[in-house]
C-alpha cells in the first residue's frame, strides 16, 4: 500500500508524527513529508533522523496556499496539526478555531485539489458532547470533514478521521507534568481525584491511524477502545513507582474540564459498527430530503449508552502501574 508513495504528516514535528515516523521511515514509502511552523523543531529532527527520505516544509495550515503547495505529488496525508490544549484554547477560543477548523479545511480542500488518495484527520473524545473550545473546534472539523466527503470524488480522495483520548505521556499532558513534580521533590497536583481519562499508547494512536487509512469509507470516523483509570489513581500509580515519594494535593479542576470523556455517543453508537478492538462511526448517510427520512428516523438511540470513561474498562492502582511501567519514559526515570 506504501510502496513507492509520498505521506505527508501536519503537525509532524510533534509526538504523534515522531512515533510515525519510528514506524514507517524504514517503509516502502518514497518519501514523508514533515508540514510544520517551527523551523528549529524541523532542524532538531532532520539532525536527529538524518535520513534523505525525510522532507522538511515550513508552513501554517491556516495558510491554503502553504499546504497546497506541500501537498503537491502527496498521496496520502494525516492532519495532526492541531491547537489541543483545553486550558489554552479556553482563553483564545478563535485561535483554536482558526488552527483546527479552517486549517483542518485547508488541509482537506488542499488534499482535493491536489488529488491525494487518502487523508485521516487527528480528532479527540473532547469532541464528542463538546464543552470546552479545543473539543468545540474538533466536533467541527469532524463535522466539516463529513460534509466535505459527501462532495468529493472517493475515487480520488477518501476523507476520514480517527477519534483517541489521552495519549500517554504525549508532550505537555500530565504524565510528565507528574513526573516533574517527583523529580522537583513537589507535591502532585491532582484536579479532582475522581476524574477519569482513556488511557492509550503513542503506539496504539499510530495503529488506529494506520487502520483508518486502510479501512476508511469516505467520512468514517474510527475509535479505538481503550481502558479508563481516574487521575487518583494515576497519581497513587505514580507515587508508588518512585523512592521519594511526594505527597498527592487537589487542586481542583481547571478550565473547560469534564469529570469524564465520551468517545462515542450514544446516538452514534446506535449506528456504529463494532469491530473487534474499533468502532467505526459511518458518515449519516441521508440527504437534506427530510421528508425522505422523516418517517423512518433513528428508532433505536434509547436503547444505546455513550461509551465514555466511566463505563469503559477501568484500571486498578496495580493495572496503571503495570501500564506506566511500559512507557520509556518512565523506565528511563526510574533508571536514573
Ligand atoms: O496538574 C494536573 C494536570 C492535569 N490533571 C488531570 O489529568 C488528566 C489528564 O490531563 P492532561 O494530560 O492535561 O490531558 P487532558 O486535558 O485530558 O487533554 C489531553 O487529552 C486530550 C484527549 O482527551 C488531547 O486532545 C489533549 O491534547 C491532551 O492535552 C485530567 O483529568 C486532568 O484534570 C491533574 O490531575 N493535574
Amino acid at each position: 500500500m506504501f510502496k513507492d508513495k509520498i505521506l505527508l504528516i501536519t503537525g509532524g514535528t510533534g509526538s504523534f508524527g515522531n512515533a510515525v515516523l519510528s514506524r514507517l521511515l524504514n517503509s516502502d514509502l518514497a518519501e514523508i513529508r514533515v508540514f510544520s511552523r517551527d523551523e528549529k523543531k524541523q532542524e532538531d529532527m532532520r539532525l536527529h533522523q538524518k535520513n534523505d527520505k525525510l522532507k522538511f516544509y515550513i508552513g501554517d495550515v491556516r495558510e491554503y496556499d502553504s499546504i497546497y503547495d506541500a501537498l503537491r505529488g502527496v498521496d496520502f496525508v494525516f492532519h495532526a496539526a492541531a491547537l489541543k490544549q483545553v486550558p489554552s484554547c479556553e482563553f483564545y477560543p478563535m485561535e483554536a478555531m482558526r488552527t483546527n477548523v479552517q486549517g483542518a479545511e485547508n488541509v482537506m480542500r488542499a488534499a482535493i485539489d491536489q488529488r491525494v488518495s487518502r487523508c485521516v484527520l487527528l480528532s479527540t473524545d473532547k469532541a464528542v458532547y463538546p464543552i470546552n473550545a479545543m473539543g468545540i473546534s474538533k466536533a467541527l472539523m469532524e463535522k466539516v470533514m463529513v460534509a466535505k466527503s459527501r462532495l468529493c470524488d472517493p475515487a480520488t480522495t477518501v476523507l476520514s478521521a480517527t477519534r483517541y483520548g489521552n495519549v500517554m505521556a504525549s508532550r505537555g499532558s500530565v504524565i510528565p507534568l507528574f513526573l516533574d513534580q517527583l523529580r522537583q521533590g513537589k507535591p502532585i497536583t491532582v484536579t479532582d481525584p475522581n476524574m477519569t481519562r482513556f488511557l492509550m499508547s503513542l503506539e496504539e494512536s499510530v495503529d488506529l491511524v494506520l487502520y483508518a487509512f486502510e479501512h476508511a469509507r469516505p467520512g468514517d470516523i474510527f475509535v479505538q477502545k481503550a481502558p479508563a483509570s481516574t487521575v487518583g489513581d494515576l497519581a497513587h500509580a505514580m507515587t508508588s513507582l518512585f523512592p521519594n515519594k511526594s505527597e498527592i494535593k487537589v487542586i481542583g479542576t481547571r478550565h473547560g474540564e469534564k469529570l469524564y470523556e465520551s468517545l462515542v455517543s450514544r446516538e452514534e453508537m446506535a449506528r456504529a459498527e463494532n469491530l473487534d478492538n474499533y468502532y467505526r462511526i459511518p458518515a449519516d448517510a441521508r440527504d437534506l430530503n427530510y421528508d425522505k427520512y422523516f418517517v423512518e428516523g433513528e428508532t433505536q438511540i434509547a436503547n444505546f449508552d455513550d461509551y465514555t470513561s466511566h463505563n469503559t474498562q477501568r484500571l486498578n492502582v496495580q493495572q496503571v502501574k503495570d501500564v506506566l511501567l511500559s512507557l520509556p519514559m518512565i523506565q528511563e526515570a526510574i533508571g536514573e
